[in-house]
């Protein structure tokens, strides 16, 4: 199977679990990236069958808006029931690192929000240890270099994300070659640091359910 087809059956299974959890007046979380992509395409086969969608993004919203599906502000809707999105980084505890899209901070605030996360991701994505993947650091402009002094006090070699700036306005620092041992701890110290929006390590509120495409079929996990 290709990594597309593995994206496309993992988007499948989880509007099978998303239709157990919505009714006609639910609001569905939507995430980003070329994972979300296949889900938000699933979803609008049933797009009669719930209210609406909070979107992670605006490129989210735009495919959401595209499908007929009608994008709910988060202030307005309360708890959204389930929030689906993908991952570049998966471990056992399904704490993962997101925002290889950028879009770390919307997803970050619809997870905390949602009351079940399901995670989207083929086999490439399973790690033992978080970290082999770049984390992204929002950061707000004026406070990148400050910001980028102190992640490389605390170990980190923060690259810059030259022409990229988020949906909310602000910069991009990528931590190369960062071994992420205690994801708790390093997602709270560097959400710390002045002029971070958040980091895009998921430990603190992570998946509640992963949906791993594999090449002899679809598992469903949770946190061990
Ligand atoms: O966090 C994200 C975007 O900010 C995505 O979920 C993550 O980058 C995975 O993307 P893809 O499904 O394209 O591999």
């Amino acid at each position: 199977m290709t990594q597309d087809e593995l994206k496309k059956a993992v988007a499948q299974a989880a509007l099978e679990e998303v239709k157990k959890i919505i009714d006609k007046d639910s609001i569905a979380g939507v995430g980003t990236g070329s994972t979300a992509n296949f889900f938000i395409d699933a979803l609008a086969t049933i797009k009669l069958d719930f209210d609406g969608a909070v979107a992670s993004s605006e490129a989210t919203r735009e495919r959401l808006q595209a499908h007929g599906i009608t994008v709910y502000d988060l202030n307005g809707v309360g708890t959204v029931p389930v929030y689906v999105d993908g991952a570049d980084e998966v471990n056992g505890r399904l704490h993962m690192v997101k925002g290889g899209g950028g879009a770390l901070t919307r997803e970050k605030i619809i997870g905390a929000a949602s009351q079940t996360f399901i995670c989207i991701a083929d086999e490439s994505k399973q790690v033992d240890i978080l970290g082999g993947f770049p984390l992204p650091v929002e950061v707000i402009p004026m406070a990148r270099s400050y910001v980028a002094r102190e992640l490389v006090k605390m170990g980190a070699n923060p690259m810059y994300r030259e022409d990229f700036v988020t949906d909310n306005g602000n910069v991009i620092l990528d931590l190369y070659n960062f071994p992420i041992d205690n994801p708790l701890t390093i997602e709270q110290k560097i959400n710390n640091i002045t002029g971070v929006v958040t980091n895009g390590l998921f430990a603190m509120r992570p998946a509640d359910i992963l949906l791993l495409g594999c090449a002899d079929g679809v598992k469903s996990l949770k946190a061990k």
